[in-house]
């Protein structure tokens, strides 16, 4: 067995993940990622993105290969003990935003501040700082029906930030928004993260997208693929980009 490296905050080693139904979902992905650094998954859809995010943030367990989240071994944890590591730890963003109907925009905010111990009081102050950040601050008394997606989307947003967590796994975060308001909201999420030291994993199809990312990581069927760039050739023979899965 490899032991993680030292520098690396997320570690995972020969990912092999196969859905219930027997559809192939990771092929042996292995990835490193460092403290504060944003790192893009990128890839067409069904390429394994969303199963890699559900791995490395310990909601699924790989069949084979092992994750480390700062040196602690998540393959090995029990249920419980991966639980309490999302919750405390760890944020998500799913692309497509779901919030609790019940609870207005603040609360829905505070919700995972809440979760952790911190008090209605500071919770609400926190929830309220990243919703005006995320320009949804007006919003905060309306319940989740009366926004747009793209606003509850901004909700969500700002719910993963609140905690300011360990580590933000993102998927597809600005899937639900229009072109115009998707590059302030990744500029926010990728701002708010370098100030406060959030390491990012974000998984998207775009590479405007991947382009605000430190690295990006490409995955192809449930692999991760390495763009070789061949040597210049003559333009009458054409040029040539091939990837290599290994
Ligand atoms: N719950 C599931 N049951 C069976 N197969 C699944 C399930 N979820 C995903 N898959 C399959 O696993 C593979 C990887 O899917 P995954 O959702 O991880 O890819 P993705 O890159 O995130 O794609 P997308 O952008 O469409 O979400 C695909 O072939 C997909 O059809």
């Amino acid at each position: 067995m490899e032991a993680p490296p030292d520098n690396d905050m997320l570690w995972a080693h020969s990912l092999h993940f196969t859905h219930r139904d027997g559809s192939p979902g990771l092929g042996g992905v292995s990835l490193g990622v460092r403290e504060g650094e944003i790192l893009a998954v990128s890839g067409p859809r069904g390429s394994g993105k969303t199963t890699l995010l559900g791995c490395l943030s310990g909601l699924v367990s790989a069949q084979r290969g092992e994750v480390w989240f700062n040196s602690v071994p998540v393959h090995s944890m029990g249920p419980m003990a991966r639980e309490r590591l999302r919750r405390d730890r760890f944020g998500w963003i799913d692309p497509v935003p779901a919030l609790v109907p019940e609870l207005n925009v603040w609360e829905n905010a505070a919700l995972p501040l809440m979760l952790r111990g911190t008090s209605r009081r500071r919770a609400k102050t926190a929830a309220l700082e990243w919703l005006e950040r995320l320009d949804i601050g007006d919003h905060a008394h309306k319940r989740p029906h009366e926004l747009r997606q793209s606003e509850r989307q901004r909700v969500c947003i700002a719910r993963a930030l609140a905690p300011a967590p360990a580590v933000l796994f993102a998927d597809e975060p600005t899937a639900p928004l229009h072109r115009a308001d998707r590059s302030h909201v990744l500029r926010t999420l990728t701002t708010a993260a370098r100030s406060h030291g959030i390491t990012v994993v974000l998984a998207t199809h775009d590479a405007e997208t991947a382009a605000l990312a430190d690295r990006t990581v490409p995955l192809l069927d449930g692999r991760h693929v390495h763009t070789v760039h061949l040597p210049p050739v003559p333009e009458t023979e054409g040029r040539a980009t091939c990837s290599l899965s290994v």
